[in-house]
């Protein structure tokens, strides 16, 4: 069987000295994908200005739930209040509501309210809206760098680094090559291939398979976002990081229980930390644990680690778990 690791990396965190691979074509036809400009800064992240303060948002990939990506959301909304203040400010922090599940069939509006200029904070209020109503609202909040010597972080996991690990993507061409796949997980991992999620992960320990063990609720991945974006626009690699955040997050609070499946999950709040500068399509460690899970909710933290070891950000998210033994006959 070929080879399918892709040989694109090796660069630190800064980003830049892409080799170009391995003379492989396979290699070869990565690094041209990976020198196109991402479609999260072409097309998703790029909103329409309508008026003052008014945004319409676009959609590019929607999950089999169709409802709208929680991460589209926040990262449209995070573009649009992002687009109200200066460039002497960087966003550290956003805090969300869910509200309503959004509608693919129609665009987003994201309505920006100046809440506050400070000297060295600013927030913005963001309403996204559906039909008149808000599906989504956001607080963003802009701070001026103001350097200090309280200064500390968490360590950095240690993990392959993602050179010596496959994608998702690869991992499941290869679990499709062998024999006696169950048909019902071949069409869950086909469906899988045709997903147009414009981020790229490699798991740290795969497990391409419908039925595991329960876990500590507790994952590790390198993610970053297909495409090229590049150097310069600190508050744009945020919004791509927001979008990036939210995608295999969740379910993160699935893994203590097996045998169930979630006949209906979603997410209900979000929220985030920015710490200090990084490249979203640059691979980062996504770190994801659940503290917490009862009553039909579950709690999920992550933190995304620059692959230098620097903690970069900081997620938080509690969602809504409505599960069902797997072998239950119901219609749902
Ligand atoms: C792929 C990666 C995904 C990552 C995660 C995401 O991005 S998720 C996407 C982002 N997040 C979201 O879209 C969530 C948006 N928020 C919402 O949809 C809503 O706030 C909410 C469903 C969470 C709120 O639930 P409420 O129960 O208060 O709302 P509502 O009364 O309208 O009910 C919504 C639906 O749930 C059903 N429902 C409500 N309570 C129920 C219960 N105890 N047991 C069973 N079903 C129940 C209702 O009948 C209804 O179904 P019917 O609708 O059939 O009548």
């Amino acid at each position: 069987m070929a080879d399918t690791r892709a040989t694109d990396e090796t660069s630190d965190n800064t980003g830049g000295n892409h080799s170009s691979g391995d003379g492989n074509p396979e290699s070869r036809e990565v690094e041209k994908i990976r020198d196109l400009k991402s479609v999260l800064v072409t097309s998703v992240l790029n909103l329409e200005e309508l008026d003052v303060n008014l945004y319409r948002g676009t959609h590019h990939w929607v999950p089999r739930s169709r409802r709208l990506f929680g991460g589209q959301i926040v990262g449209q909304a995070l573009v649009a209040a992002a687009k109200s203040v200066g460039d002497d400010v960087y966003v550290h922090s956003l805090h969300c509501y869910f509200v309503r599940a959004g509608d693919p069939t129609v665009a987003v509006l994201y309505q920006v309210d100046h809440i506050r200029d400070g000297r060295s904070f600013m927030v913005r209020s963001v309403r996204a809206i559906q039909h008149g109503q808000p599906i989504l609202i956001c607080q963003a909040s802009f701070h001026k760098l103001q350097p200090s010597p309280l200064q500390h972080q968490f360590t950095m996991p240690m993990v392959p680094p993602p050179e010596d690990l496959l994608t998702e993507e690869q991992l499941i061409h290869l679990y499709l090559t062998k024999p006696n796949v169950p048909e019902k997980l071949r069409q869950f991992l086909n469906q899988r291939l045709a997903n147009e999620v414009p981020i790229e992960i490699k798991p740290i320990q795969p497990q391409p398979s419908l039925r595991r063990p329960a876990t500590e609720p507790r994952k590790l991945f390198w993610v970053r976002a297909q495409g090229h974006i590049g150097e310069g626009n600190m508050k744009l690699h945020c919004c791509v990081a927001a979008y990036i955040s939210d995608y295999a997050f969740l379910d993160t609070a699935m893994l203590s229980l097996a045998d169930y499946k979630a006949k209906f999950f979603a997410s209900l709040d979000h929220s985030m930390w920015f710490h200090t500068t990084f490249r979203s399509d640059e691979w980062m460690l996504y770190e994801c644990e659940s503290p917490w899970a009862a009553n039909s909710r579950g709690l999920v933290q992550g933190r995304m680690w620059r692959r230098d070891g620097v903690l970069a950000v900081s997620c938080s998210q509690e969602g809504v778990f409505r599960v069902q033994p797997v072998n239950h006959r119901n219609k749902l």
